[in-house]
């Protein structure tokens, strides 16, 4: 084709290395910064043919989230804000590990596939995280996007959730700006904070871990919008510390142990964003040292329980359910299910399958265990809502709780999780309840869990079902796995390949600390010896 004489000159410049193979995983491509400036020039590329397509703008993010600062990678966004079809995934691996050669060929086979109207307009987006690698690799995007004669709009420097939230807006309003983006989320907090009660616990101040990256510099951007209303402290704001190094959510989260370079004082509410502000957890330490962890699970319970209480105090009748994972504490789905007595889904691991799942609900509350999610209304909901927000003979009681559930419904990002947003939001929902942390992390109280990694030869020999909770192959392994969580009590626990890292993850649950790691050690184990594990066998833990 004509329109790909340019691609075939400016290809040169961005050689592919001969052999690398690289998989759209769980979170698109993600892998060491120096093999990517292929995979960024062919996913400009990619994202104009998925904008002719869809005849919308389509978003190309340059981000490793929470990976060590020498990686990087790149993620795809469809023009409603969310990741990109699964199909579109399969031409992205398809694209990124054709050969110079055979480059072209490739990129024809899409077209020819999809139909694609080669003469549509087609517009992109871009955005990109803070590491050292992320400007050059973002202008590779641009290479791409110019070679096949299209536009693109670099929005520099953004959380992955912002340049979401933009194609969202451009293919709704036809225009968007990060500073309609902090209008938009600050006005609502406003609005639900103005006349919350003046509560001791609610008043101070929130400790932020910046984790050294973009979340960092686009909290101070959006402070400027929040009059005061929040006293934030940030720390590892990107001046002196490594992006994501003994810092950040994943850190947090995997180490249960509070981030270095933040001072925290007894009981004060603290919270880490990762590495492009998708995801947060919450944590303080009590009086006796010991380190109290909100994750996930504890913040769409929260959050789930201010909806439904909001929705039944408006007289409204809308279903409120939870998507969860595996990793969901055993305590959390417990609560949620016996003394909420709302709908659990249970999906696999990736936020787009918590997302496709929160879909088929009026409002779906969706959240990883690692802080990851947020929450989906209906359109008939949303509607609902604002209909009777605006309906002028309703009770005080009904008007009071249907205005909250309104600017609730406004301060989520509901393309993708937001750090930025759930932050408001669960400040917002402790400043109305009158809640200090110590009351939200009593709602319920989390099981001892573990979590570790194993090295095997081929993570692919392990298959799962059950949303990943039960083991198919191996055959052996699940049964040993039964056998051994028979030993303890209130125990759980699976093994899945990941999808971002060469490893089995072991997830363990008990009553105390020490059988939830004994149970995650000798599971362990069984998949070293039933999966094929390389290297040194795994040890007991040391506590
Ligand atoms: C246990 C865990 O936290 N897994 C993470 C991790 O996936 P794995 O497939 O487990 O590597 O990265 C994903 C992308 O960020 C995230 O969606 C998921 O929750
Ligand atoms: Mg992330």
């Amino acid at each position: 084709m004509a329109e790909f004489e340019e691609v075939s000159r400016k290809s040169k410049l961005h050689p592919k290395p001969t052999g690398l193979k690289l998989q759209y995983g769980t979170a698109g491509f993600r892998t060491t910064a120096k093999h990517l400036d292929h995979v960024m020039f062919r996913m400009g590329l990619l994202a104009v043919l998925r904008s002719k397509k869809t005849r919308s703008t389509i978003g190309v993010m340059v981000t490793a989230s929470h990976n060590p600062e020498d990686d990087n990678g790149v993620k795809l966004i469809d023009p409603m804000g969310e990741m990109v079809a699964l199909t579109w995934e399969e031409y992205a691996s398809q694209l990124a590990n054709a050969e110079q050669e055979e480059l072209l060929h490739s990129l024809n086979d899409i077209v020819k596939k999809e139909t694609i109207d080669m003469s549509q307009e087609a517009r992109v987006i871009v955005g990109r995280d803070t590491r050292p690698s992320s400007e050059s690799l973002s202008r590779a995007v641009f290479d791409g996007v110019q070679c096949l004669g299209s536009h693109f709009h670099d929005y520099g420097l953004v959380t992955t959730p912002q340049l979401h939230y933009m194609v969202y807006c451009q293919n709704t309003q036809g225009s968007a700006t990060l500073e309609d983006y902090y209008k938009k989320h600050s006005q609502a907090f406003l609005h639900l904070t103005k006349n919350a009660p003046v509560h001791a616990n609610a008043q101070r101040r929130l400790l932020v871990d910046g984790a050294n990256g973009i979340g960092a510099l686009k909290l101070r951007e959006l402070e400027a919008f929040l009059q005061k209303q929040l006293l934030v402290a940030l720390f590892n704001d990107g001046s002196t510390g490594k992006l994501n190094h003994l810092c950040g959510a994943d850190y947090v989260k995997v180490q249960q142990k509070p981030p270095q370079g933040i001072q925290m004082e007894v009981g004060e509410r603290c919270c880490s964003f990762d590495g492009d502000a998708d995801r947060i957890v919450y944590y303080y330490t009590n009086s006796d040292g010991h380190f109290h962890l909100l994750d996930g699970d504890k913040i769409a319970t929260l959050i789930s329980t201010f909806l439904k209480e909001l929705i039944t105090e408006a007289g409204l009748d809308l279903q409120v359910a939870a998507v969860q994972t595996a990793y969901a504490n055993g305590s959390s789905t417990r609560f949620l299910e016996d003394t909420m007595k709302m709908t659990v889904v249970c999906t696999k691991t990736g936020v787009k399958h918590l997302h496709h799942a929160a879909q088929k609900f009026d409002v779906g509350v969706y959240f990883e265990a690692n802080g990851h999610g947020t929450v989906l209304f209906s359109r008939a909901a949303e509607e609902q809502i604002h209909q009777l927000a605006k309906s002028p003979d309703i009770t005080n009681e009904k008007k009071h709780a249907i205005q909250l559930l309104d600017n609730t419904v406004n301060l989520i990002n509901q393309t993708v999780g937001d750090a930025l947003s759930d932050m408001l939001l669960i400040e917002a929902v402790l400043a109305v309840r009158g809640m200090g942390v110590q009351d939200w992390d009593a709602m319920y109280t989390d099981l001892p869990n573990r979590q570790l990694k194993v090295k095997v030869a081929d993570r692919r020999v392990i298959s799962t079902t059950d949303a990943e909770r039960r083991v198919v192959s191996p055959a052996g392994l699940q049964e040993a796995i039964d056998k051994l969580v028979a030993k303890y009590q209130q125990a759980r626990s699976f093994v899945r390949p990941s999808g971002t890292e060469d490893v089995v993850r072991i997830y363990a649950e008990a009553d105390t600390q020490e059988s939830a790691d004994a149970l995650a050690h000798e599971v362990s184990l069984a998949v070293y010896n039933l999966a094929g594990g390389v290297g040194e066998e795994p040890k007991p833990l040391k506590l």
